[in-house]
């Protein structure tokens, strides 16, 4: 980052204070930029990556344009998604800490207009709102923009698409035409850029020259994963690297939900965002999220611009975005701010092609990588526990837990080496079950056949060849088993139908077998 240092800026003393209360030591590049641009009160439009503080390069300069003495509406930040809407108040606020007599507002719909109406009338100075409801607002009368000398598009490309565009002329019409225009975005796709000019007067273009349109600091990997198998690899993938919290995102509301069930079915903490869930439904949502209460946040691309949550180390997306631009936003919910993050992207079949645009589009590499395995799994979560083993062994008092251990081996015929090798079972968990509905290719040799490696139990050997009717006998299922594959003392590979393998696993889980059917291996035949 090229360095500007905030005093540089010549800001007011009161942001100054907000600005080093905040923890921000230099100006970033679009700040450094954009801020003397805005204060001189010219039009701009203004681009850099995401996560590099877009929202205080236009938040600054406004907040020192407000006149508090009046409680005249002067400024509006429109965004397109409530959420977001709500973030930028907050960041507003923040920055407008140590100064007086400023009402900054947010105003979105799914809030309760009645009690919207009282906040405004109070004297809100600053509005932060989506298109939709400031329409509202204006319609009835509720809002004037009469005093309005600025307006902030954040993220001005998604609004002005098809979607918004014509909501955004009829507002820009109700405000003061020798207002200031300034508009942001992390892209600026040509076709935005033509529009622009008919809201905008001599606009400069403030960009923050970078090749790539994704920030260095985010590693972005891909897999090819059928799309029945994605549950499985996510929830591998937490597992394996274990971030502190994660956005998922998904092309459908039904898909959020199922996701979100499966997830939750397997243990993890995940909550749904879309724009079918009750505004109250989805502020609980966030704030879960930004509290770290739920881990994952799985969702549409609602979330996917502008969203600002420090401790997002990773991003999923699930189903592959439809509009290159939305991969940039997407992926930008991670590595903010300089921090690093990593993106991961499923894709299926023909996708591929489509990931090859992205990369194109985007000017960055997305590497692909192999499916980590149930034994990656299992193995990265060993090392961490025997990491903190080692810690608490190396730091901490044992004695009476070695005590402890001591008298449990006194009294049975365990050996230490079986106490510790249990205790690693039970923090390490295994993955059981699932796998064969999950995992197509298991290696078997004939059609319609899986694969699986169980540990039957010493006293069971069986020889290649064999047909295990002998286990299947004693879980009840006799006959189902069909025939040995090879052998590993215990350990056997069987092979058996695809429909009969979920109950030969939990069958075997069930008998007195020692051991449990322990994985399913894609085994490498010779
Ligand atoms: N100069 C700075 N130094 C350190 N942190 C900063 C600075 N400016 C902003 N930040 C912080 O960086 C984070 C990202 O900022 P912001 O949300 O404004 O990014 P953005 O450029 O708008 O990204 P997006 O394109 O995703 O909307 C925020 O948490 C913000 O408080
Ligand atoms: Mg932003």
């Amino acid at each position: 980052m090229d360095t500007v240092r905030f005093e540089e800026l010549d800001l007011c003393p009161e942001i100054m204070k907000a600005v080093k209360k905040m923890g921000f030591e230099e100006a970033s590049p679009i700040q450094a930029k954009a801020i003397p641009l805005v204060r001189e009160g010219r039009d701009i439009i203004g681009q850099a990556q995401t996560g590099t503080g877009k929202t205080a390069a236009f938040g600054i300069p406004l907040l020192e344009k407000i006149d508090p003495k009046s409680k005249k509406l002067q400024a509006v930040v429109l965004c397109p998604t409530r959420e977001l809407a709500i973030q930028v108040a907050d960041e507003i606020r923040t920055l407008a800490g140590y100064m007086h007599g400023i009402k900054v507002l947010p105003i979105y719909g799914g809030q309760e207009i009645v009690k919207q109406i009282r906040s405004l009338k109070s004297g809100v100075q600053l509005m932060i709102g989506t298109p939709g409801r400031v329409m509202d607002h204006m319609r009835r009368k509720t809002v004037k923009m009469d005093h309005v000398h600025t307006i902030v598009l954040d993220e001005a490309d998604e609004m002005l698409n098809m979607g918004f565009r014509e909501d955004i002329e009829t507002i820009l019409e109700g405000v003061p035409e020798e207002r200031q225009t300034v508009l942001f975005s992390a892209t600026m796709p040509k076709p935005i850029l033509d529009i622009t000019k008919k809201f905008q007067k001599h606009a400069e273009i403030v960009k923050v020259t970078k090749k790539e349109l994704t920030v260095p600091n985010i590693e972005q990997f891909y897999y090819e994963v059928k799309p029945k198998n994605k549950e499985e690899v996510l929830s591998r993938l937490l597992d394996i690297y274990n971030p502190k919290l994660s956005v998922v995102f998904c092309n459908t509301k039904k898909q959020v939900d199922i996701l979100v069930n499966g997830l939750l079915g397997r243990g993890y903490f995940a909550a749904g965002l879309h724009g079918d869930l009750k505004q109250a439904q989805r502020d609980r949502v966030m704030q879960g999220f930004r509290s770290g209460k739920t881990d994952i946040l799985v969702a549409t691309d609602v979330a996917a611009r502008g969203i600002d949550v420090e401790e997002v180390e990773a991003v999923f997306n699930y189903d592959l975005p439809q509009d290159d631009e939305y991969y940039v936003h997407r992926i930008g919910r991670t590595g903010r701010a300089g921090r690093v993050g990593r993106s991961f992207s499923f894709v299926s079949g023909k996708e591929v092609y489509k990931l090859r645009e992205i990369q194109r589009y985007c000017k960055t590499k997305i590497y692909a990588q192999k499916v980590p395995s149930l034994d990656d799994v299992a193995n990265t979560k060993m090392e961490k526990v025997m990491e903190e083993a080692s810690r608490i062994i190396d730091q901490e008092d044992l004695g009476t837990f070695i005590q402890l251990v001591q008298e449990e081996i006194n009294d049975t015929d365990y050996t230490s080496m079986d106490i510790a090798a249990a205790l690693l079972k039970m923090c390490t968990g295994t993955a059981e079950e699932n796998e064969v509905e999950n995992f197509e290719d298991t290696g078997a040799e004939e059609p319609g056949m899986v694969r699986l490696f169980i540990n039957i139990g010493k006293k069971h050997k069986a020889k290649p060849g064999d047909i295990l009717g002998a286990i299947a006998g004693e879980s009840g299922m006799p006959g189902k088993v069909v025939g040995t594959i090879d052998m590993y003392d215990k350990y056997t590979f069987v092979e058996v139908p695809r429909e009969y393998a979920k109950e030969v696993l939990s069958s075997v889980n069930h008998t007195k077998i020692k051991g449990k059917a322990v994985e399913v291996e894609p085994a490498n035949r010779k």
